[in-house]
């Protein structure tokens, strides 16, 4: 399929999607979001792929949602299209999604990172609901997922001052897992990805599912929920393999049954 503002690319198990509109520091638009998320769903339904990079340029992840196409929108517009909500495609996807984040990752941008399932980001990584600025606020998640992962004051600071946190201080924050030298980002992430690729998918996607749950429920449904998957994992073949190869001194050979 042939897209407008990303370039996509498989490499090994590992689909890489790349936001390309350089000329707006990767803004994202309505075409961005439909592109994205059709791209990722082609990913989901590829049997070969185990797992998806997104990322951007080495200047920008994506500085926010398009101003341009928003600022001339009306309230009736925005509401009766549900504006943002096809986003929500991203979270239908089973298969470990990381976002390689160098440069701005600002208001959408950010939220964008967040609703990966991991973010690894380069050391000139920025990122920011500067929003408030634009007199609106965050409006895909951000005032919700960012207070989450960095806790009420640094969240309410960045939402209200509109400031940028760099790769070190999002590090410390916990918004990101690593952080890396720009040129290495993209080979890390995608060897991060690869790694996960090569196990046991069942096993990956239950991973993701229980801990994506923890930030839906109370920590006793969340324990419920873990131990349930965690039974229902002795009827797979992986786990006969993983654990035989284990004792057996060998690599496992995932079927992904
Ligand atoms: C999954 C999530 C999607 C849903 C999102 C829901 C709600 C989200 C709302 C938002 O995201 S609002 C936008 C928040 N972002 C910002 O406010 C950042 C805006 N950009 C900047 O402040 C600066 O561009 C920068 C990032 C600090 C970089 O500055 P620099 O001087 O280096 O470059 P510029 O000359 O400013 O930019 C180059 C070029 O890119 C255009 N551009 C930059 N950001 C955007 C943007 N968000 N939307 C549209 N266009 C953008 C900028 O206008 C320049 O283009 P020209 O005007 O020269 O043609």
């Amino acid at each position: 399929m042939a897209y407008e503002t990303i370039l996509v690319e498989t490499r090994g198990k590992v689909g890489i999607i790349t936001l390309n509109r350089p000329q707006a520091l990767n803004a994202l638009n309505t075409t961005v979001m439909a592109e994205v998320v059709a791209a990722l769903q082609g990913y989901e339904a590829n049997d070969a792929v185990g797992a998806i990079v997104i990322t951007g340029s080495e200047k920008a992840f994506a500085a926010g949602a398009d101003i341009k196409e928003m600022q001339s929108k009306t309230y009736a517009e925005v509401f009766a299209g549900d504006l943002f909500a096809e986003w929500d495609g991203l979270l239908r996807i089973r298969k470990p999604v990381i976002a390689a984040v160098a440069g701005y990752a600002l208001g959408g941008g950010c939220e964008l990172a967040m609703m990966c399932d991991f973010i690894i980001a380069g050391e000139n990584a920025k990122f920011g609901q500067p929003e408030i600025t634009l007199g609106v606020m965050p409006g895909m998640g951000g005032s919700q997922r960012l207070t989450r992962f960095v806790g009420k004051s640094k969240a309410m600071d960045m939402c209200l001052t509109g400031r940028m946190m760099d790769a070190a201080e999002a590090e410390r924050s916990g918004l990101v897992s690593r952080v890396v030298p720009v040129a290495d980002l993209l080979s890390e992430a995608i060897g991060a990805a690869e790694k996960i690729a090569n196990l046991s998918m069942p096993a990956v996607m239950m991973n993701k599912e229980a801990v994506n749950r923890a930030y839906e429920t109370t920590l006793a449904e969340g324990l419920r929920f873990e131990r349930r998957l965690f039974h229902s994992m002795f009827a797979l073949d992986d786990q006969k393999e993983g654990m035989s190869a284990f004792v057996e001194k060998r690599k496992a050979n995932f079927t992904n049954r």
